[in-house]
């Protein structure tokens, strides 16, 4: 099975270290020149995973259309980018494996529905987990979620896909799988703050759970299971994006804690950190679907600038209710 890989950030290029690790080549398409020079002259991404020795059987190109023809695609971008960039490639029936974690702004659109609307007749799987692409370019062991509701392309996906440190879980639920990591990002902007601000590890941890909470309640509302949201794209995710200023999530969240403004934090950022686009765009189809997110509400508050000592207050003060989902 050919592997390309669609965006050369940091994701893109530690999943095509895995497609190579057996030595198979692996086409990756870049947007910036300085990513698909390095890679092809130093086999590094100096740009966005510097100092990560990649195989020699990864070759860049600038060149979407160079992607065709291949089995299957590893979709990389950015989930605010995903629409425009599978615009301009013909994909035909090819697989896509969506790979970013995000819903879309404007539409609230999960990337897997973004890409089935870009190409009807391109089979759509989805590869989430808790995985820092710099951990996965060492191979350090990795285990992610791989949804398909096709049996038999998941499991060619998962099998061409795992390695002796990267598992492979199948399951066929696509919707849980990317709901977990959308709005994983979101809560970890959270727990950065709670650290930011040096409201303790009670919080921390009360966070990760409430948290777990909601994105069960979201997750479940759009048609996804519980199950799913309780495996490596939902809880598992959370839990590593919540523990670790690695997560640009997670940090952005220590920026707000600390008093800065998201305008100021977000400002000439080269990398990502997803949450902050999804934030509102989650809280509007968390009211659409008449879920509660009060996590979702209070990043979005701290986003727009509120203070976080007022945001905590109202937080705490909800009215008690049952610690159920
Ligand atoms: N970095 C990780 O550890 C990691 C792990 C799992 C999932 N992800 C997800 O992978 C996705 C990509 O993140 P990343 O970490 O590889 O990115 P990154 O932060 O390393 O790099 C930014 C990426 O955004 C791309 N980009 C910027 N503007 C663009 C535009 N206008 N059109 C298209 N692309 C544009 C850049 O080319 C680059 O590929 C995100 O959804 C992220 O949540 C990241
Ligand atoms: O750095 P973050 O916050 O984008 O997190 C990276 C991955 O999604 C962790 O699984």
């Amino acid at each position: 099975m050919r592997i390309g890989v669609i965006g050369g950030g940091a994701w893109g290029t530690a999943l095509a270290q895995v497609a190579a690790s057996g030595g198979e080549p692996v086409l990756l398409w870049a947007r910036e020149a300085e990513v698909v020079d390095t890679i092809n002259i130093f086999h590094e991404n100096r740009l966005f995973l510097p100092g990560a020795k990649l195989s020699p059987a990864i070759r860049a190109t600038g060149d979407l259309a160079d992607l065709i023809g291949m089995d299957a695609l590893l979709v990389v971008a950015p989930a605010q980018h995903v629409r425009a960039v599978l615009g301009d490639i013909a994909v035909g029936e090819t697989p896509l494996v969506l790979c970013a974690k995000g819903i879309e702004a404007g539409t609230g659109r999960l990337v897997g529905e973004v890409a089935a609307e870009a190409h009807p007749g391109a089979p759509i799987a989805v590869l989430s987990g808790p995985t820092f692409a710099h951990e996965v370019a060492k191979g350090l062991p990795t285990a992610v979620t791989l949804a398909c509701a096709d049996e038999a392309l998941r499991d060619r996906l998962a099998a061409r896909l795992a390695g002796p440190a990267f598992r492979t879980y199948a399951s066929h639920d696509v919707i849980g799988a990317e709901i977990g990591g959308a709005v994983k990002n979101v809560l970890a902007i959270a727990c950065g703050v709670v650290e930011g601000a040096g409201l303790g590890l009670n919080a921390r941890a009360a966070l990760i759970a409430r948290g777990f909470a909601e994105m069960t309640r979201f997750g479940v509302a759009r048609g996804g299971q519980a199950e799913t949201l309780a495996g490596l794209s939902g809880l598992g995710d959370l839990v590593l994006t919540c523990s670790s200023t690695s997560s640009r999530n997670f940090s952005l969240g220590v920026g707000l804690g600390q008093g800065r403004a998201a305008a100021e934090l977000l400002a000439d950022r080269r990398t990502v950190a997803e949450g902050a686009f999804t934030a509102p765009v989650l809280q509007a189809e968390a009211a659409k679907a008449r879920v509660e997110m009060p996590v979702t509400d209070a990043v979005c508050a701290l986003l727009e600038g509120a203070p976080v000592g007022e945001v905590v207050r109202e937080l705490l003060a909800r009215p008690l209710r049952a610690e159920t989902v």
